[in-house]
Order: structure tokens, then C-alpha cells, then sequence
């Protein structure tokens, strides 16, 4: 920075001192600084070169280091709701853009400005030698860029900030339009035309924002440009006078108009550094508060460690709703999972079992009552050694395009290299036998992508899994972290054949046999070996019991149980005890 600050004042000056000296036949003298000047001009061809690969390079290394900060403080929010919430997903991505770029560019920029400030010094004093009046109106000229470039600079990050929404719209319907997932329903619905134009649309309306901008910028930009010849000019027509009458020689004329030059570059530069580093700044400031962001769950002083699971966990009047907008989807349950137990909860579509186990898992906190476990609220436990003690199957588990080892091994990253772990694990799930068969065996990669043979023949072929055998290696991936406290299965065999079920849940059932678990089943098949059947309906538990207990009584269970055992007989030969306006409500 230094040396391109000072390297132009320098062959101005010697291209100054050689014209002087030409003029006045010393050869000799013009020949040394003629030979300066070619120095100064291989150095000045030399330095961008340098600068690229230095800029280039310190972008790297500080963008890959503020992307690692950023990624460590969206670690740390340990619940899901930021995760939802559409203003902070915008900033987040702001946050994103400021931390790989951003970064840089307020480091550049204020480099920008103290090479610029170096180099309008140097040519500061000789202005202001030649003319101290000049140098002022030259200086003078740059407060208006200066005051323009901020003002513009704060409307561009509020326009960013605007479009953000609509951004993220048109990112979703460009994401459906590419997706793998989504191509099958997009052709068979035809519905390509109609998702191109959602997108188009939000397209549209970003780029008229940023048209807005543009042209804004271009008013702005153009009148100020032309302020800076205005100027120049001015200056040119003095320093013409000035050489007619003899007061500026012709070397003098070269360095006034080299300095001129020089000045109002050193200043847009200067300008160019601020209005940059101030938008950089005004964006950090998304990356900021993603930094130092207040926890997302409240964070009580640990007063003691999680203790082994050994009594069992209570619901206590537990009510609960996604945001203050949203409706309540518990509203008091009271349920106790007690320690070797199997609970199995049941309810109809949308009753809030997936949330119950959200909240058990400490993704959200209860707005009212309490989970205790094992007499200890939730809260006043450290949310990853909760975490530790829970092995869970989701509805809505992840697949991931990893290797089949790693798609277990995930479960426990301490046994990710352990092969015979991950191996016991697949059997127990039953997956093994699948997996054995694969090209590439627990090697094999998982993806739904394929890989053309023009990509690179090192580019390894993907794997594609049936659903039912993802779902088994989900519920590998669970059974991995054995010697868990408490093991929840949330839909664990939806995808699976009748066969694979029936199996599963035989192995399922050994496995947690003396274990403390939850099982959420619509299969009522499956959960009637449970110790206790919870109903969950209207945000409460309804009816719990045994299996033959619930049956006897004939409540909601029961009705659920023989409609669903209906369908499995011939001719209605099970006595049923429903009116079809009855089977029709419950359905
Ligand atoms: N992240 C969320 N934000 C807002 N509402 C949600 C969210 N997740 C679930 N809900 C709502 O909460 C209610 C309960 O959903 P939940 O997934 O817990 O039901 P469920 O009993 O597991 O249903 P299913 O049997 O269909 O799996 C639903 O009305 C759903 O729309």
C-alpha cells in the first residue's frame, strides 16, 4: 500500500525534474531522472499483479474464518425456533454474505482509504507549492462525493435489506424447479410453467428495487463526475495562464496536471474506500447480532449434572404454541413416562404428538408448566447432556449423502470409524443384509445424485436407497447411541412393508425391553404391547392404560383400534361397535 501510495507522486516528480532538465540541455541530469521515471513505472506495472494475489489471498483466509465464527454462533442456538423465523433466516443470510465477503471488503475499504489519504498527501504538498488555492477547491470538491457516497450507501443496504424477503421467495421456487425431490411432482402436475413465473415475479419486483437503486446511483455518481471536471478544468486553464506568464515552468505545468489527476483519483478512491466500508459495516452489523444474538432458550444456572434417568419423566401441566400467533397445541398435558417403561402416545393427525417429542428433546421450551426429569426440570439441565442421554427415530428424519457408515455413524460420532458398531447397528435395524449388497458395501455413497462419466471418472457413483431402507438406516442411526437414558421412536416404521414392520417391531420390542421409551405409532397394532397407551386429543391426554384396560372402556382407543382392525377383516367379521357416523368422525 505504501509503495503504490508513493510510487506516483515519485515519476510525476521525476517526469517534472527530466522536462525541466530537457529544457534546460542537461542531458545527463534528464537521462538519470528518465531512468527513475522507467523504475518507478516497472514497479507500478509490477505492484497490481501483487496486490491481486495478496487481496485474493486475505480473502480466503479472512472470509473462511468469519464464515467459522458465524457457523459457531448459529451452533450455539440450541432450539429450533430462530430456525423459523423469517426475519432472522434473512438476516442470517445477510449475515452470510457480510461474513464471506463483507469481511474483506471493510478491510479493503479502509485500506482503500489510508493509501488514498497517503497518496493525495504527497501530491497535496506539491499542489499546494504550485497553487494553495487549487488544492483547496480540489479538496473541497470531495466533500459533497463524500457526504453523497455515504447516503447512497445506507439506501443500498436498506434495499437489501427490503428485498430480503422476496429473495428468499424466489430462492424457494428456483430451489423446486432444480430440486430432485420436487421433479417428479413438477412434471406429473405440470406445474413448471406456473412455479417459472412465481419466480419471475419475485425476480421482477427484486430488480426494480435494485433498477431504483441503480439509477439513483447514476444521478448521483453522474453529477458528481461532473463536478470532478469542473474542476479539473479550472485548473488546466490556471495552469496554462501560469506557464504563459512565467509563473509555472513546463515541468511545472506536467506535475500541476499529473497532481490534478492524481488528487481526484486519490480522493474517489478515498470516497469509493468509505462508501464501501461503510455499506460493509452497515451489513456486519446483520453478522453481529447473529453473533451475539441472546440465547434462544431460556438459560438457567446449571445447578446440577443431568442425572441417569432412574425414576422417569412427567409432563407436568405442560401447554405450549409455536408463537404468540400461533394457536395452543398443548394445552395441559399431563403424562409420566416412568423409568424401563414403554408409553405409547396416540392421536389423530395434527394432535401434537411430534411437538410433545420436540419439547421432550428441548427444541422449544413449554409456555406454561413443567418437564421433569427425573424430578428436574428441563431447563435446569445442560441442554446437550440432556441431549446425550436421548437417542430419537423423527417423523421427519434426515437422509444424508454420505457414506452408509456415515449415515449411521452419525449417531455417534465417536463410533464412526467403529465398523462393528455400525454393523450391529444396521442388523439390529435390519438393514445389514441391504447394505452387504451394495456395490461398495458400508462404503457405498447415498445420493440421489448421479454423476455423468464427462464429471470426472474419480467422481464416485451414488447410491439410491428405497424409502423404507432409509428409514431403516434412520433408525440404525438411533439405535447407535446405545446406553441412552430414554429412546424415542416417532413413526419409526411408516415406510416400511408389512413384513419389515412386523419384523422391526419384534426387534424394536426386545430392544427395549427393560429401557425406558417413547413410541408414537399410527399402526395401533404396534403400540398395543406398550405398558401404557396415551391418547392425546384438544391438546390433553384423554385416556391412558393398557392396552386391554383402554379397550375395555371403549373410548377414543378403542374406536381408533377396531376401525383400524376393521380394515384388516373380512366381511365385518369383527364386531364393531361404531355407528358410521362415529367411524366417519374418528376417521
Ligand atoms: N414449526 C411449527 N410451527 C408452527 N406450527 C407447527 C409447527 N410444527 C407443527 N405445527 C403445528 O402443530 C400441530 C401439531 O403438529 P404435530 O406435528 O405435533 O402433530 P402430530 O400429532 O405429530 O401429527 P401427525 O400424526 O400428522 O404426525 C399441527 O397443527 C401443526 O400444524
Amino acid at each position: 500500500m505504501l509503495a503504490s501510495a508513493g510510487l506516483p507522486l515519485a515519476s510525476a516528480w521525476f517526469t517534472k525534474l527530466a522536462i525541466d532538465r530537457l529544457i534546460g540541455h542537461d542531458f545527463a541530469a534528464a537521462a538519470g531522472f528518465a531512468g527513475g521515471l522507467a523504475l518507478a513505472g516497472v514497479a507500478i506495472a509490477v505492484l497490481p499483479q501483487l496486490d491481486h494475489y495478496v487481496h485474493a489471498q486475505t480473502q480466503r483466509e479472512v472470509g473462511l474464518f468469519s464464515l467459522m465464527r458465524l457457523y459457531a454462533a448459529v451452533d450455539r442456538f440450541v432450539g429450533l425456533k430462530r430456525f423459523e423465523n423469517p426475519q432472522f433466516l434473512d438476516r442470517l443470510r445477510l449475515a452470510q454474505q457480510a461474513g464471506g465477503s463483507g469481511s474483506t471488503d471493510t478491510l479493503f475499504g479502509v485500506l482503500d482509504i489510508v493509501g488514498g489519504i497517503l497518496r493525495a498527501l504527497g501530491f497535496v504538498a506539491a499542489l499546494v507549492l504550485l497553487s494553495p488555492v487549487i488544492a483547496v477547491v480540489v479538496i473541497a470538491s470531495a466533500v459533497p462525493a463524500l457526504l453523497a457516497e455515504l447516503a447512497l450507501s445506507r439506501r443500498r443496504a436498506a434495499v437489501l435489506w427490503r428485498v430480503g424477503p422476496i429473495q428468499r421467495r424466489e430462492l424457494f421456487y428456483s430451489q423446486l424447479l432444480l430440486n430432485v425431490r420436487a421433479a417428479k411432482e413438477v412434471r406429473l402436475f405440470g406445474i413448471g410453467a406456473f412455479l417459472r413465473d412465481r419466480m419471475s415475479a419475485e425476480r421482477l419486483t427484486a430488480n426494480r428495487a435494485f433498477r431504483r437503486m441503480d439509477l439513483q446511483e447514476l444521478a448521483v455518481q453522474g453529477g458528481l463526475g461532473l463536478l470532478s471536471s469542473a474542476v479539473a478544468g479550472l485548473g488546466l486553464w490556471w495552469a496554462v495562464r501560469a506557464v504563459a506568464d512565467g509563473r509555472l515552468t513546463i515541468g511545472d505545468l506536467s506535475l500541476f496536471l499529473a497532481s490534478v489527476a492524481a488528487m481526484q483519483g486519490a480522493i474517489t478512491g478515498i470516497v469509493r474506500g468509505i462508501s464501501t466500508t461503510h455499506q460493509a459495516l452497515l451489513l456486519f452489523h446483520h453478522y453481529q447480532a447473529v453473533l451475539h444474538a441472546e440465547p434462544d432458550l431460556e438459560q438457567r444456572p446449571l445447578t446440577e449434572a443431568t442425572p441417569r434417568l432412574s425414576r422417569g419423566i412427567i409432563f407436568d401441566d405442560v401447554w405450549f404454541r409455536y408463537s404468540n400467533d400461533h394457536p395452543w397445541i398443548l394445552r395441559g398435558v399431563n403424562l409420566a413416562i416412568p423409568h424401563g417403561w414403554t408409553v405409547a402416545l396416540v392421536g389423530l393427525n395434527g394432535a401434537g404428538k411430534s411437538t410433545l417429542v420436540k419439547l421432550l428433546c428441548r427444541m422449544y421450551d413449554p409456555d406454561r408448566g413443567r418437564i421433569l426429569w427425573d424430578g428436574v426440570d428441563l431447563r435446569d439441565l445442560a441442554v446437550d447432556e440432556l441431549r446425550n442421554r436421548i437417542s430419537t427415530v423423527f417423523q421427519d428424519y434426515m437422509e444424508y449423502d454420505l457414506t452408509v457408515a456415515e449415515n449411521i455413524g452419525l449417531g455417534n460420532v465417536d463410533e464412526l470409524q467403529n465398523r462393528a458398531r455400525i454393523a450391529a447397528a444396521a442388523e439390529l435395524a435390519g438393514v445389514h443384509r441391504a447394505v452387504d449388497a451394495l456395490p461398495r458395501g458400508y462404503d457405498t455413497l447415498l445420493s440421489r445424485l448421479f454423476f455423468g462419466e464427462s464429471e470426472g471418472a474419480e467422481e464416485e457413483i451414488g447410491v439410491t436407497l428405497s424409502g423404507g431402507q432409509w428409514q431403516r438406516l434412520a433408525i440404525a442411526r438411533a439405535l447407535i447411541r446405545d446406553q441412552r437414558d430414554l429412546l424415542i421412536l416417532d413413526e419409526p416404521s411408516s415406510g416400511l412393508d408389512p413384513e419389515a414392520e412386523h419384523e422391526i417391531h419384534l426387534r424394536l420390542k426386545k430392544y427395549r425391553s427393560g429401557r425406558t421409551s417413547l413410541l408414537i405409532s399410527h399402526r395401533l397394532g404396534a403400540v398395543r404391547d406398550a405398558d401404557i397407551i396415551a391418547v392425546l386429543a384438544d391438546g390433553r391426554i384423554i385416556e391412558q392404560g393398557a392396552h386391554d384396560d383402554l379397550i375395555a372402556c371403549g373410548g377414543t382407543y378403542a374406536r381408533l383400534f377396531l376401525l383400524q382392525a376393521s380394515r384388516y377383516q373380512r366381511n365385518g367379521e369383527l364386531e364393531l361397535s361404531l355407528s358410521s357416523d362415529e367411524v366417519y368422525h374418528e376417521t
